[in-house]
């Protein structure tokens, strides 16, 4: 295909970007650093291809890292096409590598041996198994086990592969382990997030047919943060490309953070050694950020080893000095922060959403929100406790799961005992005695005469019950409308009232909204969208992988997020906290090639900043009791940055923040009405 530059490329791009749209000769990677428009490449290339070069939506699929960017990126892509009243062009295929290896299993589910209705368990689910085979309760041991097997799956490895590479008797016994939970998983029905890449490239890789259908169906794929896929779904993205080897990808070596979940680096060398043809694009303007953040990011990323040079510039000019604040202590903090953003924010009229607060870790958030919420400051959380994972939304997702599954296991002991029924720990265990030795799943096993025979009628009786609860309910679930059966199960298991017995009245007031919410969503997904019941509930197991509620963008709110979560995203003002040794970099992180992730993170931090930058740092922090003297990251210095030190000049005082606090509080609210969200 000749690659013309069409007209469908926006004026505003620079050469390099408009080349790497316009090229459709072969393999295409674009390496920049963070803010040089790479993101903006794939959504414009979508466009391009569409528009320009003829190619049918449904033959184009473009690769996102999480959900919520592939949401984004569709609604970008609806705005720039020439029929944006149409909305996102049909077919076109936006997905995580999640979500488009879920459609491969559904889609061939039946070569793979599992049913239409199979489960994707969550990483509880998959630890109870785990707990359940090693006879491990040692939550750290049960940790290891979990993500040692996370990691041999995402290598490709099968058990006995897994087993032959055990280096000691840990991994021999962890190797062990794997092989009993892949043999649980299919007994269930079931299949793990791993799964849902790992299956596809086994099933491509083995099977021709299928192969050349996959490969068939897409004539280009875009891959965005390319950097942090790991060695299955780098095979799935060589799977489905095939010898055409027709895609673009984007991505910045300096940005890999997910070393950790197996993600490696190397896939982006790999790539040029695999793919000769490959053509390498770089993009040096950073169109996000001013020249001071821009120099701090650069000096910083300078201290690792480099796997590619880069070097960026930018024509903001040199913008805000970074501001480096000492404070006292968590709390001290957490005040400092919330009173700069309200000065900030006063001074540049700028918008609550402007503003980030970014950390390394979940826990940090708590100071945070308190002191955001003490000020009456909207905010929003991203990276902490999904929707889908909270524990009224699973009670109902088992329900839901068992009717579409019920080898479903997990989602059996999860219904069958809440809200209880008389169904206790002493009846599970022998009906699961029972289901082991016949080897058949909980939900058959309690309709066997075998079973009956053996156990009492008090344990008999009300397993009997639930049983025919489910089949009744199976029996309208396939027949009507998930929006329709929903309500009904919640009525006859009367769930709002038994979560009014268990919380006091405002907790259970919180978790039966997110009832009615979760109502709501389904009904759109049924009615609104035409989804299975099967669908739906495999499409929400699949969002509290990554992703967090949707939380409508529009709202004018305060954006607290981890680092990670924080990736491809640009704010006006980041404020990062909590930039201390022991933090980030992180405590389990000191060694060399751990040390550099955390660099990475530290450089994905700064350079989500567009004007304004704050990092500050306690110089004590509470452990227990105790306050613990603290050292400032080394990370402010190698970034050219004074961690400021001494105390009487620069660290908060808890109580004149507090009074400035108030005071300013004072004064916005007098502004406020005239003020309204600047
Ligand atoms: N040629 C351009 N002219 C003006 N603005 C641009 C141009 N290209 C990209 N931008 C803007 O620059 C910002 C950064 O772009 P984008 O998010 O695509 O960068 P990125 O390389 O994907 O960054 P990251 O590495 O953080 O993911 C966005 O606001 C984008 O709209
Ligand atoms: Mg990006």
């Amino acid at each position: 295909m000749s690659s013309s530059p069409g007209n469908s490329i926006p004026a505003g791009l620079n050469p390099r970007q408009r080349e790497a749209i316009a090229y459709l000769d072969g393999p295409l990677l674009v390496l920049a650093g963070a803010g040089s428009g790479k993101t903006r490449v794939i959504t414009e290339k979508i466009v391009h291809l569409i528009e320009t070069c003829d190619i049918k939506p449904h033959q184009v699929a473009a690769i996102t890292f999480t959900n919520k960017a592939a949401m984004e990126m569709s609604e970008r892509i609806a705005k720039r096409m020439a029929s944006a009243s149409k909305g996102t062009p049909k077919g076109l295929t936006i997905a995580t590598f999640h979500s488009l290896g879920l459609r491969m299993v559904r889609e061939e589910a039946k070569t793979l041996g599992y049913k239409p209705g199979f489960s994707i368990f969550d990483s509880a689910d998959c630890l109870g198994i785990i707990n359940e085979l090693s006879g491990t309760t040692d939550k750290a041991k049960l940790r290891w086990l979990q993500t040692t097997i996370s990691l041999w799956k995402n290598g490709l490895l099968s058990p006995k592969e897994a087993a032959d590479a055990a280096k000691d008797e840990e991994e021999v016994v962890a190797a062990r382990v794997y092989c009993e939970y892949a043999n649980a998983l299919h007994a269930y029905q079931a299949v793990d997030f791993d799964d849902l890449i790992r299956l596809p490239v086994t099933l491509l890789q083995d099977n021709a047919e299928i192969r050349q259908k996959w490969q068939d169906k897409f004539r280009h794929i875009l891959v965005d943060e390319y950097q942090d896929t790991n060695t299955a779904q780098y095979r799935l993205l060589q799977q489905l490309t095939g010898v055409r080897a027709s895609f673009t990808a984007v991505g910045d070596d300096d940005q890999a953070i997910y070393g950790w979940r197996g993600a490696d680096v190397e896939n982006l060398r790999r790539l040029t050694e695999d793919f000769p043809q490959l053509k390498v694009i770089k993009l040096e303007q950073n169109y996000r950020s001013t020249g001071k953040i821009l120099d701090a990011a650069n000096t910083l990323i300078e201290n690792n080893p480099k796997l590619f040079p880069k070097s960026l510039w930018s024509e903001h000019g040199p913008g805000a000095n970074i501001n480096v604040i000492a404070c006292a202590e968590g709390e001290a903090e957490a005040e400092t922060v919330v009173m700069k953003l309200q000065g900030h924010r006063f001074e540049h009229r700028a918008k609550f959403s402007d503003y980030a607060i970014l950390y390394r870790s979940n826990h940090q958030a708590r100071v945070f929100e308190q002191a955001l919420r003490q000020q009456r400051i909207p905010y929003l959380l991203s990276g902490g406790q999904s929707f889908f994972d909270k524990a009224e939304i699973k009670d109902l997702l088992a329900y839901l799961r068992l009717l579409v599954n019920d080898d479903d296991d997990p989602a059996f002991i999860r219904a069958a005992t809440t809200p209880r029924r008389g169904i206790g720990t002493q009846t599970l265990a022998t009906l699961g005695r029972y289901a082991a030795e016949r080897q058949i799943s909980l939900f058959a096993a309690l309709f066997e005469e075998g079973f009956a025979a053996q156990a009492s009628s008090r344990v008999v009786q009300p397993l009997r019950e639930f049983g025919e609860f489910i089949n009744r309910f199976q029996w309208r679930a396939q027949r009507e409308s998930a929006a329709d059966v929903f309500p009904d199960i919640l009525a006859a298991i009367d769930y709002e009232n038994w979560l009014y017995d268990q919380e006091e009245s405002r907790a259970a007031e919180t978790r039966w909204g997110n009832v009615q919410e979760f109502h709501a969503w389904i009904t759109k997904k049924s009615d609104d969208d035409g989804k299975t019941l099967a669908e739906i509930v495999q499409t929400m197991a699949l969002m509290s992988l990554l992703e967090r509620r949707d939380q409508g963008d529009d709202y004018d709110a305060v954006q607290l997020s981890t680092l990670h979560a924080a990736k491809g995203l640009e704010f006006g003002h980041v404020f990062l906290v909590g930039v201390e040794e022991n933090i980030l970099p992180h405590r389990e992180s000191q060694e060399a090639e751990k040390l550099e992730e955390e660099r990475r993170l530290m450089y994905v931090g700064i350079t989500r900043a567009q004007r304004s930058l704050h990092i500050t740092w306690c110089e004590k922090r509470r452990q227990g009791k105790e306050l613990v003297p603290c050292e400032p990251s080394r990370f402010i210095q190698e970034m050219g940055c004074e961690a400021a030190t001494s105390a009487s000049k620069t660290v908060a005082d808890k109580s004149t923040s507090t009074a400035k606090l108030d005071f300013l509080k004072a004064l916005l609210q007098k502004n406020n009405s005239g003020d309204a969200t600047a």
